[in-house]
């Protein structure tokens, strides 16, 4: 074990295997091969199952590239991995012609993950210790993540969570710091800002999937009403809590929720904020199916794996004619709620509310 090996984290490693999926050239079956060698060497250990036939061909490949790298330890596979992605990135920095500059742009940070695998484009919120809670910067990246995938070669995209919750909501803290123009000009540009990510799932013109993994809050419930299918574990609730925040409904919510699941039912949630269990939102339509959380990211990715096979165009037009009729009154609903929340925004019940959050005096 060489001393720099020691120097990569899991957390690097971790990011490198994302970075992989992310490269805009495929690096050529040798560095994939030294890719995977390295990975499993990283991962398992040396080599520590049975050669594959002569007639195996691809299997024996692989095996002969983990078996070559011995007793190399896990920790030095692990640089020697990170290493390898890190120069591989650097020599894929040039534009590829199908995403314009502007649409590939990566989130700017690592609260957000996009990946790229088999048709499927997967948009993670990734700030586990935040419950996932979303800051503007999030919001900025998720637009510019939906953007890049509705161009990109992927079939179906997938937005999900990191860690035991899907989705906080609102990150309470973005209403913390008051710019030079006041709470009035704070209002304003959340509104604005709310308003063009909505527009981006009314828009987004492949099939959308929510992967719940968990808990959800807020906005992330209720732009659920704008995907095309939503499976969740069975851990997962389903949480609007507007009034306690005195605050009003979003993400076409006050639409798309009565149509969902009729008037009363979403009055409860709306209105009164009440939590539901991942059952009793599917029983109302707003979640299309439960899996147990044991088998749930298993069960999920198969099924998505094998959707992603569809022909991609039929799927897309498929999608097309099921929501263009609605999409202008989306649009309206959308510019109306934010019409309405930047007054509430305003309000005193609004400020004490999220003051009485930030001072940990009240959880939901
Ligand atoms: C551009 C603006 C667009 C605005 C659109 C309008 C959107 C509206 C909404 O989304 S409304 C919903 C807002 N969300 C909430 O009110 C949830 C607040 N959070 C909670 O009530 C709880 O944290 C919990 C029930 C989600 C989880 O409780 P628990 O399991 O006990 O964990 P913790 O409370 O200890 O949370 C861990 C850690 O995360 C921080 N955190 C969680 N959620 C948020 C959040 N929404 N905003 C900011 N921070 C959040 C929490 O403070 C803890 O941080 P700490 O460890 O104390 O530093």
């Amino acid at each position: 074990m060489g001393g720099p090996a020691m120097r990569t984290s899991q957390k690097d490693f971790n990011n490198a295997v994302n970075q992989v999926k992310l490269l805009k050239e495929d690096p050529g079956n040798e560095v994939k091969l030294k890719l995977y060698a390295l990975y499993k060497q990283a991962t398992e250990g040396p080599c520590n199952v049975p050669k594959p036939g002569v007639l195996d061909f691809i299997n024996k490949t692989k095996w002969d590239a983990w078996n070559a790298l011995g007793s190399l330890s896990k920790e030095a596979a692990r640089q020697n991995y990170v290493d390898l992605v890190s120069r591989l990135s650097a020599s894929s920095e040039s534009p590829s012609p199908e995403a314009p500059a502007a649409d590939r742009k990566q989130p700017e940070s690592d609260t957000l993950v996009v990946t790229s695998e088999d048709g499927i484009t997967t948009i993670r919120l990734n700030r586990p210790t935040k419950k996932n809670a979303l800051t503007n910067q999030m919001y900025h990246d998720i637009m510019a993540a939906l953007q890049a995938a509705s161009k990109d070669e992927s079939v179906i995209t997938v937005l999900t969570g990191s860690g035991d919750y899907y989705c906080s909501g609102n990150d309470l803290t973005n209403f913390a710091s008051v710019p030079p123009g006041g709470l009035e000009e704070m209002a304003r540009r959340g509104a604005v800002l709310l308003r063009d990510f909505v527009n981006c799932f009314i828009d987004f013109p492949k099939p959308l999937v929510a992967v719940v993994n968990g808990p959800a809050v807020g906005i992330s419930v209720t732009v659920l009403g704008l995907f095309d299918v939503v499976y969740a574990t069975d851990r997962a609730t389903f949480h609007t809590p507007f009034s306690h925040l005195g605050q009003s409904p979003e993400g076409c919510s006050s639409y798309t929720f009565p149509k969902i699941m009729g008037s009363s039912k979403a009055a409860e949630m709306l209105i009164f904020g009440k939590k539901l269990t991942a059952q009793e939102a599917c029983a109302q339509g707003l979640v299309t199916e439960v899996f147990p959380d044991g088998t749930f990211q298993k069960e999920v990715w198969a099924r998505l794996k094998a959707y992603s096979k569809l022909p991609p165009n039929t799927m897309r037009i498929s999608k097309q004619i099921i929501r263009n009729r609605e999409r202008e009154t989306l649009h309206t609903v959308n510019a109306e709620e934010c019409r309405v929340l930047r007054e509430r925004w305003q309000s005193d019940e609004c400020m004490n509310a999220i003051a009485s959050f930030l001072s940990r005096k009240a959880k939901l």
